[in-house]
């Protein structure tokens, strides 16, 4: 059964009384487990999509089932927990606070949880400290816990924006150009790191203009204009 369900979206900005069809009736089933890669040239539609199916945004028209809820009937709290346990995003410059440290940084979506899950929920201390340490470890970074993020390198940067994603065990990870600002060995080593998260059962979906990026992936899905041109197994 299919995890995310899109029919027919539209997405559409007026802008001066110009109107762009950002996503001209998108329509894509994604099961769990599976790795997308969602490519087109600039200005094609990637980062919409990628906002729509992270719920970040509402469509214009269409219609969004997540898990099978459709998600415009949603409040605006449940919008939020999806966005915080459901789904873990990576953007292309990390998003990472500069005045945090490592720690601080991973440790965040749970802080967040806890400021509105009810009180039987609520993560200890110790028990964020603990789920940080081990993401953290397994992320290969555990030596740099306590640095900030100027004192790693861009591929450091990103694995530890990999682990924050990662901290709340969301279903699906939504990865916005995540190699994008990284030099192709370190991109390939940030890509193998997604491909493990990846057989670990976690859905994941990538935006990229990068053909060795969306190599990884097992599907690939090509927007131009705001309509799919071709969704069929990467070769
Ligand atoms: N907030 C907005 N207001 C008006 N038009 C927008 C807005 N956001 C996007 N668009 C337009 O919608 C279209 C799709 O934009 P989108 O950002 O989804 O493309 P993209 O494929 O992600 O491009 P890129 O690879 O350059 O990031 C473009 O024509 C863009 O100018």
């Amino acid at each position: 059964m299919s995890q995310i369900t899109i029919k027919d979206m539209v997405k559409r900005y007026v802008t001066c009384g110009t109107v762009t069809m950002a996503l001209d009736g998108v329509s894509v089933d994604i099961n769990e487990g599976e790795m997308v890669a969602i490519m087109g040239p600039s200005g094609s539609g990637k980062t919409t999509m990628l906002n729509m199916l992270g719920v970040l945004d509402t469509p214009t028209n269409g219609e969004y089932f997540l898990n099978q809820t459709p998600v415009e009937k949603l409040s605006s709290s449940n919008l939020a927990e999806i966005r915080n346990k459901t789904i873990g995003f990576i953007f292309q410059q990390f998003a990472l606070i500069d005045e945090y440290t490592i720690q601080e940084n991973v440790e965040l979506p749970l802080v967040y949880r806890n400021l509105y899950c009810s009180r039987k929920d609520r993560l200890s201390r110790g028990e964020i400290k603990k789920r940080v340490y081990n993401i953290i470890n397994d992320v290969g970074l555990k030596e740099h816990i306590n640095k900030y993020p100027a004192q790693l390198s861009g591929g450091q940067q990103q694995r530890v924006a990999i682990a924050r994603a990662l901290v709340g065990e969301p279903d699906i990870v939504i990865a916005d150009e995540p190699t994008g600002a990284l030099d192709q060995k370190t991109g390939k080593e940030v890509m193998e790191l997604l491909m493990d998260i990846n057989k670990k059962g976690k859905t994941i979906i990538i935006v990229t203009h990068d053909e060795k990026i969306a190599a990884y992936c097992k599907r690939r899905i090509d927007i131009l204009d705001g309509k799919i041109i071709s969704d069929k197994a990467s070769a």
